[in-house]
This record gives structure tokens, sequence and C-alpha cells, in this order.
């Protein structure tokens, strides 16, 4: 252990030192006073200049993301009970820079229970990879859509939602009609064109709330909210039109038309679960292939 001031010192500087190749920074602070001393790394991470920056409790909150501000106060509570801080937690540079810290703590300072020793490290990065890889999970890799199993899960959701308010809500699944045809005549690249031609005009036209999912090949779903059946109806329509009359072109220049059939179905006290609302659209869809297709299905209303 170091002795004298100078030794001290030389240790101070090597354990900076230490952080910065392993991308730490660390804080002290004094929980009486609010007072905080930061290393250099924690500067750069907060993005604020130590020539000019006098950190205490105060700017370091101002610092933290105004959504996260609770859960760090919480976080300095739960301190005083366990003696302990281990919290990711976002923070904004005075540029505006975004950044995620994770910062884990206690106050068992030698002899001085009153100071808040602080490892901080800058997990940007890391979020940003998770964030990708979570969307990643959910989304169809071709048209940008959520995938059949993201789809699922948000109308479970929203049927379990309606069980409770029964607040209106519809699923449209619309499959485009002869796509083999597409794939055959104009090849699967062009096939794919056309399915996220398909996807972008309803990424257009529906709401930002609104769910759209590919359930598999040309089978899209949409889930709508606070939707009356008639308005359903005419959306979905609006939507077949805009297909039907949308000129799709190869790479030779050739121009081409499709037609989609579409399935609506309103959710029922009757449904026991989110699966029979798919099931009755799908089965209205059927009825529109069976009928010539390029038209939208609904259900008589007893
Ligand atoms: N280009 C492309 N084709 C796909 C994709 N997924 C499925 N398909 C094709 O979609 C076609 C679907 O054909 P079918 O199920 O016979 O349906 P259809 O020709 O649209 O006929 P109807 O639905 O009865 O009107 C098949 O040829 C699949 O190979 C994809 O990601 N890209």
């Amino acid at each position: 252990m170091p002795s004298t001031s100078q030794e001290w010192q030389s240790f101070a500087i090597m354990l900076q030192k230490l952080h910065k190749i392993r991308g730490f920074g660390y804080w002290q602070m004094s929980l009486s006073t609010g007072q905080m001393y930061w290393s250099e790394m924690v500067y750069e991470f907060f993005g604020v200049d130590p020539d000019r920056f006098i950190p205490d409790r105060k700017d370091f909150i101002r610092l933290v993301h105004p959504s996260d501000r609770k859960k760090v106060a919480k976080a300095q509570q739960t301190l005083k009970k366990t003696g302990a801080i281990d919290i990711k937690y976002r923070i904004v540079q005075p540029g505006g820079n975004v950044r995620w810290i994770h910062e884990v703590a206690d106050n068992s300072a030698p002899d001085d229970p009153d100071i808040l020793l602080s490892t901080l490290q800058d997990i940007t990065d890391h979020k940003v990879l998770e964030k990708n890889l979570r969307n990643q999970a959910i989304t169809d890799d071709l048209t940008g859509t959520f995938n059949r199993g993201h789809f699922m899960k948000r109308l479970r959701q929203a049927f379990s939602h309606f069980c409770r308010s029964e607040h209106n809500a519809a699923v449209l699944l619309f499959d485009v009609d002869h796509f083999k045809n597409v794939n055959d005549t104009y090849g699967h690249a062009v096939g794919d064109k056309v399915l996220k031609q398909v996807c972008r005009l309803f990424k257009e036209r529906f709401r930002e709330t609104d769910v759209i999912g590919r359930l598999g090949g040309e089978e899209f779903a949409v889930l709508l909210f606070e939707i009356t059946p008639d308005a359903a109806l005419a959306i979905a329509d609006d939507i077949r039109q805009k297909l039907a009359n949308t000129a799709f072109t190869t790479h030779t220049g050739a121009t081409f038309y499709i037609s989609v059939t579409c399935g609506v179905a309103h959710f029922t006290a009757d449904d026991a679960t989110e699966e029979s609302i798919l099931h009755r659209a799908d089965t209205s869809l059927y009825t529109g292939k069976h009928h010539g297709r390029n038209q939208v299905v609904g259900e008589v209303q007893c």
C-alpha cells in the first residue's frame, strides 16, 4: 500500500490509467454535501470540460436524461437501505448526445460511510446492439414489417385488452393473388420487389399505431384499433384499389399489375382466443379467393 502522499498520488494516476484502459470511469460523492470528484473518463462520458465543470450531485442529476431521473433518485434512496447501486441510465451531453451509462456503486469507502464510490462505464454501443438485435428478432427481413411471431404477440395483447375494455379492433388479412405467376413470369427478385412495395403502401396508408405483420409468403395481416366494421372494410377496399392501380415494373421496363384479396374480422365477445379472430379473417379471405379474388370480404352481421 502507498504510504507517503507522493506514493498515493502516483497510485491515483495509475488507477486512472487502468480505468482508462478498461473504459471505466469512477467518482466519489459525499452523501451529505453532494460534492463530487470525477475521474478523467467520467468527464469524457458526460461530454464536459474538466477545466470548467466542477461536478456536484445537482449538476450530475441535470445531465441525467429527464426520463431516467426518477430511476436514479430511487437508486440513491435504495442505497440508504442496501449500501449499493447497480443501475443503467441515459445521460444527455451538453451538445444533446444521448449516452447510456452503467453505474455500480457502494458506500463502503474505508473509514468514511459518507462517501459513495462509483464505477461508471459507457454502454451505449452495447445498448444500440441490443436494440438492433431485439428489432431483428421481431422484424421480417424482406419487408421490414413485423414477423408472424411478433404480430401474433401484438394480436394476443390487443385481444386481452379488448376482453377488459371492449374497445373496437379488427384484423385485415391480405393475400396477393396468383403471386406464383409473378415469380414464374418475372422471377423471384421481382416477386420480392412486389412484396416490398405492397408493404410500403401499407405503411403509408395505415396509422403508426396500427400493427402490420407478414404472416408468411405473400400473406399480410394488419391490426387496426378503434375502428368500426364499416370503416375497416372501407380501408381494406381502399388498399385493394390502390394496389390494383399500381403499375409494377421489371428491370427490363415491362409493366404489370397485381391484385389482392382481403378478409376482415372484427373482435367479438364470442372469440375465445386471438386465433379465432385470425381464423375468421382467414375464412373470409378464402371466400374472396373462391369468388374471383381482387375483393374484400367481411362477415355478415347477424
Ligand atoms: N418472391 C417471393 N416469393 C415468395 C416469397 N414467399 C413465398 N413466395 C411465393 O409465393 C407463391 C405463393 O403461391 P400460392 O400459395 O400458390 O398462391 P398464389 O399464387 O398467390 O395464389 P392465390 O393465393 O390462390 O391467389 C409461391 O410461389 C411462393 O414461392 C418471397 O419471400 N418472395
